[in-house]
C-alpha cells in the first residue's frame, strides 16, 4: 500500500549527504519564484522539483488537462487519493534517480524543474477549510489536568475512551517565519471581574499535525484501518496558547480566543510514504478502546522532536525534546473518532496531534508543564530565565526521524512575538 523508495536510491542532481529530503524523502509543498507564481514541488536537497514543469512536460501520471500542480495549493491533488500519490511517488523517484532517464537527459526541462530553495518563496500547502486540534499525549492532559484542574484526577473519566478535541479557527493557520503580536483578550483577575489587557501567559504547544488528502461524504464513518486512504501527510505545528485568556474564557465549551490568533505550521508535507521506515509500536491502551477505535494494525511512527527557545537578547537553548509515538491515541484513531457522528472531511482539512509531552522529564511540549504554570523558571544559558514568553521570543520545532543510514526531515517550524497592539 506504501511506496517505499529503496534507501540506496541516488538523486542524480547532488544532494548534501546530510539533507533532510533525500530522494527516499519528497515532501510537497507551494512555493514561487519571482518570475512566476505559485505551483506545487518536492524539497530534494536544496533544490524545489517543479512538479507543475514535469505535468506540463508530460512526465507525470496524471491527466495533461488536470493541472493539478500548477495551483496555489495541494487540495486538487491531495483529493485524488492514495492510487494517484503512489503513481506519481513511482514516477518521481523513477525520474529523480535517472532510473526513467527523460528529466535526468533533457538539459531544457532540467532548468525549469530544479528550482534553488533559496531562491524560492514558500507558502501554506494547503487551503485550510477546517482546523482541529486533538489532545491526544497522556502526559500531557495529566500535566495540564493537575495544573487547571484536580491533581487527583488529572485525567479526565472520558480521556482512555476517546481522542478529546476540539475545532479550531483555520483561517489563522500561518506558515512558519510568520511573526505575530502578542493577544489582547480578558485576563482572570482572582476573585473579580476580568481585565482586559495583553496576554501576560503566552505559551507554545510543540505538536504534529496531518492534512486530509481525500475526503469523506457527510454521514459516512471513516474507519481507522482505511485512515491511510485519506491521510495525505504530515507537518510540524506550534499552537500557540494564551493561557491566561485560555484558563479564563475554556468553561464550559473549550478553547476560543485564546488559541486564535495564530497557529504555525512548517511548510513541507511529509507523507505516509516516506514515513513508513520509521514504524514503530504505538502505546498499549488499556482499557481497550470501543470497537470502532480498534485498529488492526496500530502504529505510530519514531520521529524526534525538538524545541528550541531564541531570545531577543541572542541566547538560543534547546529547551524540550519528545517524540511522536508517545501519542496514546494514533492519527488514524483520530480521524476514526472525527467521522464517528458522520462528519465529513475535505481535503486541506488539519488535524493537530495535540501537545506531544512524553515520559521523561524534559520531554513536556508546552512552557505551561515545563514551569508548573509560571510558579518554577526555566534558566536559560545567558542568565536569564522565562516562566512564559516574552516580546522577542523566538520558537523553533524541528522533526526528524532515522533509521540505519536513512534520515529524513519534518524540516521545521519558526515564529517570533511580537509587541501587543493595544
Ligand atoms: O486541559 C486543558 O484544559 C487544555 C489543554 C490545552 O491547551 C490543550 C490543547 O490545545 C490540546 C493539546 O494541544 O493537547
Ligand atoms: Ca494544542
Ligand atoms: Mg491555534
Amino acid at each position: 500500500m506504501f511506496e517505499i523508495i529503496d534507501p540506496s536510491l541516488r538523486a542524480f542532481v547532488e544532494v548534501a549527504p546530510d539533507s533532510g529530503f533525500p530522494i527516499q524523502n519528497l515532501p510537497y509543498g507551494i512555493f514561487s519564484t519571482p518570475g512566476q507564481g505559485m505551483r506545487a514541488g518536492v524539497a530534494l536537497g536544496g533544490w524545489i522539483v517543479d512538479l507543475h514543469a514535469l505535468e506540463r512536460a508530460g512526465l507525470l501520471p496524471v491527466a495533461d488537462e488536470a493541472r493539478l500542480f500548477g495551483q496555489g495549493s495541494l487540495n486538487a491533488y491531495a483529493a485524488t487519493g492514495r492510487p494517484t500519490w503512489a503513481a506519481v511517488r513511482a514516477r518521481l523517484a523513477a525520474l529523480l534517480s535517472g532510473q526513467d532517464p527523460r528529466l535526468r537527459d533533457d538539459a531544457d526541462l532540467r532548468v525549469r524543474a530544479f528550482v534553488p530553495m533559496e531562491q524560492s518563496t514558500l507558502h501554506l500547502p494547503f487551503e485550510i477549510a477546517s482546523y482541529t486540534d486533538f489532545y491526544s499525549s497522556e502526559e500531557h492532559a495529566t500535566n495540564v489536568g493537575k495544573l487547571f484542574r484536580d491533581p487527583a484526577n488529572a485525567l479526565s473519566p472520558n480521556w482512555k475512551h476517546m481522542p478529546i478535541g476540539y475545532n479550531g479557527r483555520a483561517s489563522s493557520v500561518v506558515l512558519s517565519g510568520h511573526d505575530f503580536h502578542r493577544p489582547m483578550g480578558q485576563l482572570p483577575v482572582a476573585g473579580g471581574a476580568p481585565a482586559w489587557g495583553a496576554c501576560r501567559q503566552l505559551d507554545f504547544e510543540l505538536e504534529t499535525a496531518f492534512f486530509i488528502g481525500r475526503g469523506s461524504e457527510l454521514g459516512t464513518r471513516i474507519g481507522p484501518d482505511q485512515a491511510a486512504e485519506h491521510i495525505f501527510g504530515m507537518v510540524l505545528m506550534n499552537d500557540w496558547s494564551a493561557r491566561d485568556i485560555q484558563r479564563w474564557e475554556y468553561v464550559p465549551l473549550g478553547p476560543f480566543q485564546g488559541k486564535a490568533f495564530a497557529t504555525s505550521i512548517s511548510p513541507w508535507v511529509v507523507t505516509l510514504d516516506a514515513l513508513e521506515p520509521f514504524r514503530v509500536d504505538a502505546p498499549v491502551q488499556d482499557p481497550a478502546p470501543l470497537p470502532y477505535l480498534r485498529e488492526q494494525d496500530r502504529h505510530a511512527y519514531d520521529i524526534e522532536l525538538t524545541v528550541e527557545l531564541a531570545t531577543a537578547g541572542g541566547a538560543r537553548a534547546p529547551i524540550a525534546r519528545s517524540n511522536f509515538r508517545h501519542l496514546y491515541w494514533t492519527m488514524p484513531q483520530q480521524l476514526a473518532h472525527h467521522t464517528s457522528s458522520g462528519c465529513n472531511v475535505r481535503a486541506g482539512d488539519l488535524m493537530g496531534s495535540g501537545t506531544i509531552s512524553g515520559p521523561a522529564g524534559d520531554a513536556m511540549g508546552s512552557l505551561l508543564e515545563m514551569t508548573r504554570n509560571g510558579s518554577q523558571p526555566l534558566a536559560l544559558p545567558d542568565g536569564s530565565s522565562r516562566t512564559f514568553l516574552e516580546d522577542g521570543d523566538e520558537v523553533v520545532i524541528r522533526g526528524e526521524a532515522r533509521r540505519g543510514e536513512l534520515r529524513i526531515e519534518l524540516g521545521s517550524v519558526r515564529g517570533r512575538v511580537l509587541p501587543a497592539r493595544d
